[in-house]
Parts: structure tokens; sequence; C-alpha cells
């Protein structure tokens, strides 16, 4: 990663990291030797010259190199960063269901992988160089050691190597700690995201439930700390052990040159040798100890980085899938049964349907029926346990997924609200259009939003968020509806304009509706609750364009208001997870069940919200007496 983000980087990492290992060295021996020559009594000048001149130019790099190589360090480290966060997302898109995203296990893995993955590589690279360069060091001065005293040497190695076995596997120990608490700190973040949430601020404030969401993250994060706080004491504990027993090898040493000097054994070079290759030895030893343990630790956390980038697809992808090409014959769900795991109920069992090309069938039942699972399955968001979903009698296994989905425009029960600006938020329906103002208003026009977006501050480049503010650095933002933008119905703008747009949900869902309609003429239109947030009036209208838009065309529609499904050609009813009844609308009504039960029930409803409304005077007029 690191050679693909940037050789010439990280050949001047390497290269600086060597020079940086042999300048103590350099500078020890440099010492020595002008020690020597004074001590002599006959220092030659020009060699003295040398040495100091030596010197000198060691403590001009030793004051500059540390700030090149830091420099040197963090833009590789952000190189590779950028290069591992593509890796992992790019991986991400290899699972072309939903499973793996529902998988806590797996989402902690990508949380991890996140977290570190990034920065973990330029970490485990400069770790690597830091190690290298700091045996370079200690070689260097050992060498020097062992010069002058080899037991000397063999006892400050020897005192350096169980430190070094403990340090590993204290961060073994450290890096299955953080996984531990993994699930634990999630739980943390929720409720920390919950308690700013500004959609869960209602609820929140009505049911006065903060303090209790508070406390729940508290508890979470008391759990994560106690788990910290083991592994610190523990390791507290063990460094103690490890670090005096080198502190008494070290200090003995300190000792016996200290005697030998006194005894006149060496000279006063020696010494200074020595005490310089005592510490650098020491200093390597401990800094090769940090180093390693860094790299192992962030290998064993990069651990799920390469998870995530080795796991298997969540759906099999065949190497050379079937071209389905347009549809011309129909959908096919045969005999499909389906649950989200081994470990929840069925969601399907046995379905059998079928959307003729050019039919618009409708699905309807009662909550949990499994409608939007149906919509899922049709997507390949999940392949079925038994029995398939065939395109033209071709199985959606065979097929190539993007294929696939080109071939559907969807509006989603749970559609998105991204938090971009108004053309994008339509764009993203098709990428080809996503400059094409033209496209992206026309799909506005025909989904009702466009009087609203042109009347934003930004009109189409408003960004819709309440997380970003909008790009303040275009220059000023004219206030008010601008434009054919109704201002009665227009959306709350904070401030100035470049704050936060809020759109009620009618209008994001009408948002969600011009993405599926910039895509145009696909194969199959799916629309699962599209007119749920809306109102009477735009729910009739809206209804009115899809029913214009659906005719001739092959589509799903999913809704609890059986006055817009009555016009299918085709209506399935689901209960449980089966097909219960199916036909039209008045045959399922001739037929006396489960439909005819619902619509009469929506019908009643109706009819008693009317009677209201014409008592309404009365009462007001008897509650007036
Ligand atoms: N991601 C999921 N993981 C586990 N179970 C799920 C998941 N999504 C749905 N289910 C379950 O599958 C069953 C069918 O759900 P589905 O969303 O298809 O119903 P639906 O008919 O669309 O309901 P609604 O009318 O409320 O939208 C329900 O019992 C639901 O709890």
């Amino acid at each position: 990663m690191a050679w693909r983000a940037g050789r010439g980087l990280t050949i001047a990492f390497a290269v600086l990291s060597a020079l940086m290992a042999v300048l103590p060295v350099t500078i020890a021996w440099c010492t020595k030797l002008v020690l020597d020559e004074i001590a002599g009594g006959r220092p030659g000048a020009g060699v003295t010259a040398a040495l100091g001149a030596a010197l000198a130019g060691c403590g001009v790099l030793t004051a500059l190199g540390p700030q090149i190589v830091q420099y040197v360090r963090d833009e590789s480290g952000r190189r590779i960063g950028l290069v591992a966060q593509d890796s992992l997302f790019r991986a991400t898109e290899r699972f072309v269901g939903l499973a793996r995203f529902e998988d806590p296990a797996f989402l902690d893995r990508i949380r991890m992988a996140q977290q570190y993955g990034g920065a973990t590589p330029g970490m485990v690279v400069s770790a690597a160089l830091g190690a290298a360069r700091t045996v370079m060091t200690g070689a260097g001065f050992l060498v020097s050691l062992v010069t002058i005293s080899p037991w000397m040497a063999a006892l400050v190695v020897g005192a350096a190597v169980p430190s070094l076995a403990a340090e590993l596997w204290l961060s073994r120990r450290r890096a299955a700690m953080l996984w531990g608490i993994g699930p634990v700190e999630r739980r943390e973040f929720f409720f920390g995201e919950l308690l700013v949430n500004v959609q869960a601020a209602k609820e929140l404030r009505l049911f006065g439930i903060g303090a209790h969401l508070r406390r729940l993250m508290a508890a979470q994060r008391r759990a994560a700390n106690a788990e910290r706080s083991r592994t610190d004491r523990r390791e507290l504990g063990v460094q103690a052990l490890t670090g005096t027993t080198a502190a008494l090898a070290t200090g003995g040493g300190l000792l016996w040159v200290l005697l030998s000097a006194a005894n006149g054994t060496g000279g006063v070079g020696d010494v200074a040798l020595f005490l310089a290759a005592v510490a650098g030895v020491q200093a390597a030893a401990s800094g090769l100890v940090v180093e390693l343990v860094t790299a192992h630790q962030q290998v064993l956390l990069f651990g799920h980085y390469l998870a995530v980038l080795d796991a298997e697809p969540d759906l099999p992808v065949p190497a050379r899938p079937r071209r389905a090409g347009p549809l011309r014959r129909g959908i096919e769900l045969k005999d499909v049964w389906f649950r989200y795991s081994p470990g929840h109920p069925w969601a399907l069992r046995g379905v059998s349907l079928t959307i003729p090309y050019g039919g618009a069938v409708a699905l309807a039942g009662r909550n949990g029926a499994g409608k939007s699972t149906v919509v899922k399955l049709l997507c390949r968001m999940y392949d079925p346990e038994r029995g398939s979903v065939l395109w033209d009698g071709i199985d959606l296994r065979e097929m190539d997924p993007a294929e696939l989905r080109a071939r559907i425009g969807a509006v989603f029960q749970d559609y998105m609200e991204y938090d971009m600006t108004a053309a994008e938020n339509i764009g993203l329906g098709d990428l080809a259009a996503l400059d094409d103002r033209g496209r992206v208003e026309a799909a506005a026009r025909r989904a009702g939003v466009h009087g609203v977006v042109s009347g934003l501050p930004r009109g189409y480049d408003t960004m819709l968020s309440r997380i970003f503010a909008g790009p303040a650095a275009d220059g000023p933002v004219e206030d008010g509806p601008a434009a054919d933008g109704p201002a009665e119905d227009g959306p709350v703008v904070d401030g100035g304009g470049d704050v936060g747009v809020h759109l009620s949900g009618g209008q994001w869902q009408r948002l969600a509706l011009a993405r599926a309609y910039l895509r145009g003429e696909r194969d199959l239109l799916i629309l699962d609750e599209p007119s749920s947030g809306l109102d009477a009036e735009a729910e009739h209208e809206i209804h009115q364009g899809l029913r214009e838009h659906r005719r001739g065309r092959t589509s799903l529609l999913i809704s609890h208001r059986l006055g817009a499904v009555r016009d299918a050609d085709h209506i399935v009813v689901l209960d449980g997870g089966r097909v219960v009844e199916q036909g039209t609308h008045t045959g399922l009504l001739a037929c006396g069940g489960i439909y005819a039960h619902m619509f009469a029930l929506q019908a009643e409803g109706y009819r008693q919200r009317e009677d209201r409304n014409a008592d309404a005077p009365r009462d007001r007029l008897s509650g007036a007496r």
C-alpha cells in the first residue's frame, strides 16, 4: 500500500530513517576521537577541526532531521490512508446485498477497519522503518560496546529481550480488548447520537427520556473504561517489572564502567563512548520495543481491515452472468421461501406471483405481511432460501446484479434523504443526468416538487441538510422564495440561507419520487408506499401522475391506501408471508376476504369522517347553546 501510495516518498522515508539511524553512533565516535585527541596531549589541529566540523554537521542534521522525517512520515501516512480508505469502501461495494450490513459482528469489523484501516498502514510503515532505524542505531552502539566490553553488551541486550516479549504479549491483549469492547462502544455511540439527533429530540423531550438515555450511555462508557483500565493496569505492572530489570542491568553496567575508569583501565574517550553506547543501546532497545509493539498492535487491528477486504461476497455473483436484456415476458416469483437469517421466522412462505410485462401489479396486506421483502428480493438484495425469482425466465442469481438494478426504477418505503443539494438529491437517481439540469428539473416537475425547489434560496443548488451548511463562499444569498415557488408551503430556511434547509416529510418524499422519475424508462418500476407522507390533495395528484407513468409499463405498487391500488391490473394480497388472495379490485371485493375487509374499514373511516364533518356545525351550535 505504501508503495502504491507513493514510491518516491517511501524511498525518501527509508533513506532518511537510515540517515537518522547512523547519526547518534557517528556523533558518539566523533566525540570519542576528539576526546582521545585532546586527552592524548598532542592534538592535531587539522584532525580536531575535521572532527569538530563533522560534529557540527551531525548537530545540524540532528536538529533538522526529526522535523523532515516527521513531515515525510505524515505525508506518506496521508497518502497511504487515502489508498487504504478507498480499498476498504471499494471492498464494501462487493457486498451487493444487504445481509452484511445487518450483521452486527460484521458492522463492528467495518467500524474497526474504518477506525484503524486508514491510519494503520502508514503507522506500520512508520513503525517498521522506525524499528529498522533503532536496530541500526542499536547495532552501531552495540558494536561500539562490544569493543569495550562484550559482557556488558550481552547484559544490555539480555535485559531488553524479556521486555520485548512482554510488550508483544501485552499488545495482543490490548487488540483483543479493543475488539471485545466494540459492541459496548457501538451502543455508547448510538446513545450519544440519539441525544443530539434532531429527529429524536421531540420524543426525548416529550417523554423526558434524555436523562435515562444519558445514564445508559454512561453505563456503556463505564463498562468500556473498566476494560481499558484493566488493560492499562496490567500493562503498568508488566512494564514496571521489565523496566526495573533493564534499569538494574544498566545501572550495574555504569557502575562497572566508572570503577574501571577510576582504576585507569580505560581512556576518557572510551568512558564517553561507553556511556553513549549504553544509553544508545538501551534507548534503541526501548525504541525498538515501542516501534514493534505499535506495528504489532496495528497489524492485529489491521486484521479487521483485511477481514473486510477478504470477506466472501454476501451473494454469489456468477463469473459469467447471463444477459437478461430488456423485460419482454415478465417477472415471476416461484414458490419463494425467505427469512432474514436462520434465526428469524419466515418472512415469505412459498410466495408465487407474476408481474407480467406491461402490467401494473399491486401488493396489499397488513403490516409485516412481507410486501417490502418481496421488493427487496426483486432487486436481489437477498436471495430466496427456496424457490426462485425469474426475469423473463432467467433466475436473478444468474444475472449480474448491476445489470438487473439498472433495469429497475424504485421508490422505497424507507427512501433516503441525502444531505446534499436538491439537484444532487434528484440527480443521484441517474448519475448520467446528475449535471443535466434540464432532466433534473423535468423529473422534479413530474414529482410536483419543482416549485418548492426553485423557491429555495439557491434553487436546485441549495444544500438540503441539517448537518452541513450551504456553500458560504459562493456569495450572498437572496432570502425568500424566488421564481414560481409557493411561499406558503415552501420549506423552512434558517437564517440567511447558508444554514440548513428543512424540508417537510412530504417534500422529501416528492424528491425521492423525482429521483425515481429521473431514471426514466426502466423495465420495472417499483413504488413502495410512494405517497404515504403526502397530503390528500398531493397524494391524489401524485397517484394521477403515477397512473399515467405506469400506463403500459411493468410496475409494482405497494400501498396501504387501497384507493391507490384499486386501478392495478392485478392485486396480490399477502398475509403472514403467504399469498392469500389475488385478482382485480372488483373481484377481490366480491370474494369478501381480507382485501374486502380492509377496503370496507378504510371506506368506513372516510364515511365516518364525512359524517363528523357534516355534524360539526350542529355540534358547534349546540356547544354555543
Ligand atoms: N431486515 C430485517 N431483518 C429481520 N427481519 C425483518 C427485516 N425486515 C423485515 N423483517 C421482518 O420480515 C417480515 C416482513 O416484513 P416486511 O417489511 O416485508 O413487511 P411489510 O408487509 O412491508 O410491512 P409494512 O406494511 O409494515 O411495511 C416482518 O415480520 C419483519 O419483522
